[in-house]
């Protein structure tokens, strides 16, 4: 029997438009666990917007997966979880980099920039308890005297020692699941360990959450970026910033932006207990003070912040990337804390930021404001005792 005769088809695979054409563009990454899924998150993205594309992913370890035992703190000028990936950028082997925001140095090679921002899962840290302990506490506060909280960052140790002076905090180094298994070892000192949120969303844990740690809950405010992927470029390449341009979303690029800001004129290039909350308010809804403090539900918080979580990420489509309402204003809560957390300077503000520059901006004011508060005293001590410790060890 004969075929039936095709029906005539015009080919449009031929034309040379832009968006039609196949592009190969090479994803950087670190290779753990959790530096791959996100990786994976933005592929994912990328060929939905821009199905004619092929990407590949291209995955090493950098200075701080391969070192352990340095002070963290001393490598912050180094870039540690991004410079020998940024070499690769810069060679031109590489089209851009995905990396968790929170990693990234507010200050980047000249020729390189944060070319976008994409949605923000949940920023906030949490408790995980060691399963044997885990049906009888299930907070920061109910743990008794002297139980070991395993931690190895600045922010999180003084914000902790501030609220739950009743606890000790230990190093705990390693990927996310290492620092698991660690907590999970019936031998090991920890009762629990804080993680960020989004970490443990993205690996499948999240289970693994006993409770989520905000300001309104018992002050513990996240790290600047966390929750976020930052995807860096070479600067001006026009190419790989349109194509970026679809999966950027623009809430959390400016919520982004300000924490950095805020960020670059504390630290001045080195490792500082900063903490911070950044959400966006509808002007005519929000009536509730500063003072306002109690339990935020989970629930309440996702509508509040617009914050995704995994799961209603994946479902929903990407629509956050249109710029809000001119009314919507941005709330920011920052403190700086003493390593052992007796002083803090804090602040809480809001205003209209309407785009980058204004986000930017809204970072710096409110550096000032902390600095009037007493954050440049707390951050001079700290370089200041650095600079001792440095010094006694080189004796
Ligand atoms: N400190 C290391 C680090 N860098 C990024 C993340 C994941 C969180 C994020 O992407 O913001 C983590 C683990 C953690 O803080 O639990």
């Amino acid at each position: 029997m004969a075929a039936a005769p095709e029906p005539m088809q015009v080919d449009v695979s031929t034309s040379n438009h832009a968006a039609t054409e196949t592009q190969v563009f090479h994803i950087g990454t670190r290779s753990s666990i959790l530096a791959r899924v996100q990786a994976d998150e933005v592929l994912k993205a990328l060929r939905q917007a821009w199905p004619h594309h092929q990407f590949e992913i291209h995955a090493m370890n950098t200075a701080g997966d391969n070192n352990q035992k340095t002070a963290l703190y001393k490598f912050n000028d180094k870039a540690l979880w991004t410079q020998e990936l940024e070499v690769l950028l810069q060679e031109g082997q590489l089209d851009f980099i995905v990396h968790s925001l929170k990693d990234m140095p507010t200050q980047l090679p000249h020729d390189l920039d944060l070319g976008c921002v994409t949605k923000r899962l949940d920023p906030r840290d949490g408790l995980v308890i060691k399963p044997s302990l885990k049906d009888k506490y299930h907070s920061l506060a109910d743990l008794p005297e002297g139980s070991i909280v395993g931690t190895s960052s600045l922010r999180r140790t003084a914000l902790m020692k501030k609220h739950y002076p009743h606890l000790k905090f230990t190093d705990v180094r390693g990927n996310i699941g290492t620092r698991l298994a660690k907590l999970d070892n019936p031998d090991s000192e920890y009762s629990a360990i804080v993680l960020a949120v989004c970490g443990l969303q993205r690996t499948g844990m999240e289970n693994r959450v006993s409770m989520h740690l905000s300001k309104s809950n018992g002050g513990m405010h996240h790290a600047v970026g966390q929750g976020a992927l930052g995807i860096e470029t070479r600067k001006d390449d026009k190419r790989v910033l349109e194509l970026l341009s679809r999966i950027e979303c623009s809430k959390t690029t400016r919520q982004a932006l300000a924490e950095r800001s805020l960020m670059r004129i504390l630290e001045g290039g080195c490792s500082v207990p900063i903490g911070v909350e950044t959400e966006w308010v509808a002007r005519s809804s929000y009536v509730a003070e500063s003072s306002s403090v109690g339990v935020m539900p989970s629930d309440d918080y996702d509508k509040l912040t617009g914050v995704a979580t995994a799961a209603s990420q994946a479902s929903r489509p990407q629509d956050e990337g249109a710029e809000p309402e001119s009314s919507d204003e941005m709330i920011m809560r920052a403190i700086v804390v003493s390593l052992d957390g007796s002083e803090t300077a804090e602040v809480e503000t809001r205003k209209l930021v309407r785009n980058k520059v204004d986000a930017e901006q809204f970072g710096r004011d409110v550096a000032k404001a902390l600095v009037e508060k007493g954050a440049a005293k707390i951050l001079e001590n700290i370089m200041l005792n650095r600079k001792i410790i440095d010094e006694q060890g080189q004796a």
